[in-house]
């Protein structure tokens, strides 16, 4: 099996690596066709193909399009009574029709994203192994070590996978340990790939590291799937992943590793060790860096502060939240002319025990270090408190990535709006109920003058803001797959600081604040397959001047190569099938190898 079909549509491109479109090979015939869901087109076959492949009286006779059958497939999702029925009705759409699975999204795009995504996955997570009926992607498991490379050999030839996310369960949103229900985040981002930036779903693949779970409630639960045993830890759990990045490397040589959810104390350790030798990203520290930064970049443009001026208070000093003053500490040092040590006195971090304190520095963890401030800086104050912190800090911006809903209390934002014009303020926490306060509240408590962007979406209910629709969300699934398809397009041989510098600065540029400043902070997710074409070009741009890019055909004209990014792109869009003998590659888990392109939970 190798690579795809050549695109017929723009012969001005010769190279296309990751050609979407043109026929699609296909060895299966009835029954099995049908079952096969990135080859089925159900009612919509063709009068030829229902002949061709033997479909005859395995359909009703009328031909449909795939409009119709969206129309079909929406009143049903829509008859489903609560969000978690809709997004298990979505689960089982995808395992039956791929393509009616996008297109049906792609139409109902703001009304489903939280559905399929934050929060409603996490629920779906919560209740893996309750609603388990199927299984989606690679399940490895520590007690297996010596089966991961066969595991991971399993899903297509060298070529044929593009992009792995991998989770080990242990920090889901902020819903914590999750176990082997942790599987569903690699597959909901995964998702978001193709959707947003058209990642071809075929040449994925979603893994969970399965190292045991110290839920209580899932060890106790006779039905749950994974490992029943507290997580490992130490050597025998860094073996493991390197096993992991090893058979990768080894099977999928070209293959860009996405690592989502891990827990803490793992997190920045795993990316720190991987990001010098493989194309890594860790959405937690980078994603949400970077589209917090792009958020906070037209917020400061709106409420004119200078970058030399900017004070930061990060509550909730965890993987995301050192992400995040990470990457505003080297934006500050960008833009000014001060070190980076300087630039991190601009920023301070809380975490459980309240400000992270020089004195303290044992306790803290290395992402943290930078962020420790002198113990006299706030003489006799409280330094656990955050009304006292923010009262004396007086921060521009207020960020929560701490998982502690409400802790942005009425007091604390009215003091915060006494110091500053345009308060900054974005609750992060997923899922929603974690929120560290509700926009609305944000608002009433300063009299609409703040800047808000949550991690979750929010229907914008305030008198306030209206001239929002919607309070502007502030989800890494605005960058992470602009940032991954560029890697892919690019080859990037390592995710060096200066992509994310250049795709941060590419998502910047498109904040709706930048025109009008009662705009949204961040593009809307209805615009983010363009915005996914910007960051990408921004990336590519970037690994060509790091000296990183492997694909070496890129254009090098700006618009045409924003063309060439758009070329390569999947939709879901049915494509003739091209009959062809079955070369008995369906032994991959895949099961419909060898029919010109990858695809998984096949037939
Ligand atoms: N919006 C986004 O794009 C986005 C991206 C990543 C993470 N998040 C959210 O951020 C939250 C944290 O994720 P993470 O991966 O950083 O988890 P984490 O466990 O690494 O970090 C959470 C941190 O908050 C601290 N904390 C807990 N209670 C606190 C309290 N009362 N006061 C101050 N700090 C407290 C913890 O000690 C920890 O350091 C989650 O809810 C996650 O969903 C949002
Ligand atoms: O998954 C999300 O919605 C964003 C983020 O990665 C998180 O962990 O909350
Ligand atoms: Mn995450």
């Amino acid at each position: 099996m190798g690579a795809h079909p050549k695109d017929k549509r723009h012969p001005r491109f010769g190279h296309l690596p990751l050609a979407t479109s043109g026929p699609q090979e296909c060895a299966l015939t009835g029954v099995a066709l049908l079952r096969a869901p990135y080859l089925n087109k159900g009612s919509a076959f063709t009068p030829e193909e229902r002949k061709e492949f033997k479909l005859h009286g395995l359909l009703p006779p009328n031909v449909q399009t795939l409009d119709e059958q969206v129309q079909r497939a929406y009143q049903q999702y829509s008859s489903r009574p609560n969000d978690l029925a809709k997004n298990t009705f979505m689960t089982s759409l995808k395992e039956q029709n791929v393509v009616l699975y996008y297109k049906l999204i792609e139409e109902h795009l703001k009304e489903m994203f939280s559905v399929i995504y934050t929060p409603t996955e996490g629920e779906a997570i919560a209740n893996y192994s309750r609603l388990f009926r199927r299984p989606e992607g690679c399940f490895l498991n520590i007690e297996d070590q010596d089966r991961v490379d066969d595991n991971i050999a399993q899903w297509g030839n060298s070529e044929d996978i593009d992009l792995i996310v991998v989770s080990d369960g242990e920090q889901i949103l902020g819903i914590g340990d999750q176990g082997v229900g942790g599987i569903l985040i690699s597959v909901a981002k995964l998702t978001i790939y193709t959707l947003c930036a058209g990642i071809h779903p075929s040449r994925t693949l979603p893994v969970v590291l399965d190292c045991g779970t110290n839920n209580e409630e899932l060890q106790n639960d006779e039905l749950y799937l994974g490992l029943r045993r507290p997580r490992v830890r130490g050597e025998e759990y860094d073996a493991f992943v390197d096993t992991f990045v090893q058979a990768c490397r080894k099977n999928y040589p070209k293959a860009y590793i996405h690592f989502e959810d891990f827990g803490l104390p793992n997190a920045r350790r795993i990316l720190d060790k991987y990001t010098p030798k493989i194309a890594c990203f860790n959405d937690d520290v980078q994603g949400t860096g970077c589209v917090t930064l792009a958020a906070i970049m037209a917020a400061i443009n709106v409420s004119k502060v200078k970058y030399e001026d900017l004070r930061v208070l990060c509550f909730g000093a965890g993987t995301a939240g050192t992400g995040i003053a990470d990457q505003i500490m080297d934006a500050i040092a960008l833009e000014t002319d001060k070190s980076k040590e300087e630039a991190g006195k601009q920023i301070w971090c809380v975490d459980k025990p309240g400000l992270l304190l020089k004195s303290k520095k044992d306790e803290l963890t290395p992402a943290q270090l930078p962020f420790a401030r002198d113990d006299a800086e706030l003489k006799d104050k409280n330094h656990n408190d955050l009304v006292s912190i923010i009262e004396e800090v007086k921060p521009h911006a207020l960020i929560g990535t701490s998982t502690k809903p409400k802790s942005f209390t009425e007091e604390a934002i009215r003091e915060m709006a006494k110091h500053v014009e345009r308060p900054i303020i974005l609750p992060l926490s997923n899922p929603t109920k974690l929120h560290e306060a509700h926009p609305d509240d944000l608002f009433k408590w300063t009299d609409g003058k703040a800047l808000i962007a949550t991690g979750s979406p929010f229907l914008q209910s305030s008198t306030m803001a209206q001239s929002t629709k919607w309070v502007t969300e502030c989800n890494n699934s605005t960058t992470f797959p602009g940032i991954g398809l560029g890697a892919i397009l690019s080859r990037t041989r390592l995710m060096s600081p200066p992509l994310l510098v250049a795709a941060t600065k590419a998502l910047a540029a498109q904040a709706p604040a930048l025109k009008d400043p009662k705009a949204g902070l961040l593009p809307d997710v209805t615009d983010v397959r363009e915005i996914s074409v910007k960051i990408a070009k921004a990336v590519i741009q970037a690994s060509i001047k790091e000296g990183l890019n492997e694909e070496k055909e890129i254009p090098e004209d700006e618009e045409d190569l924003e063309e060439w990014i758009r070329e390569q792109m999947w939709d879901a869009a049915y494509r003739p099938l091209k009959k062809v003998e079955h070369d008995g590659a369906s032994s991959h888990a895949k099961g419909e190898q060898g029919t010109g392109s990858a695809r998984r939970g096949g037939s």
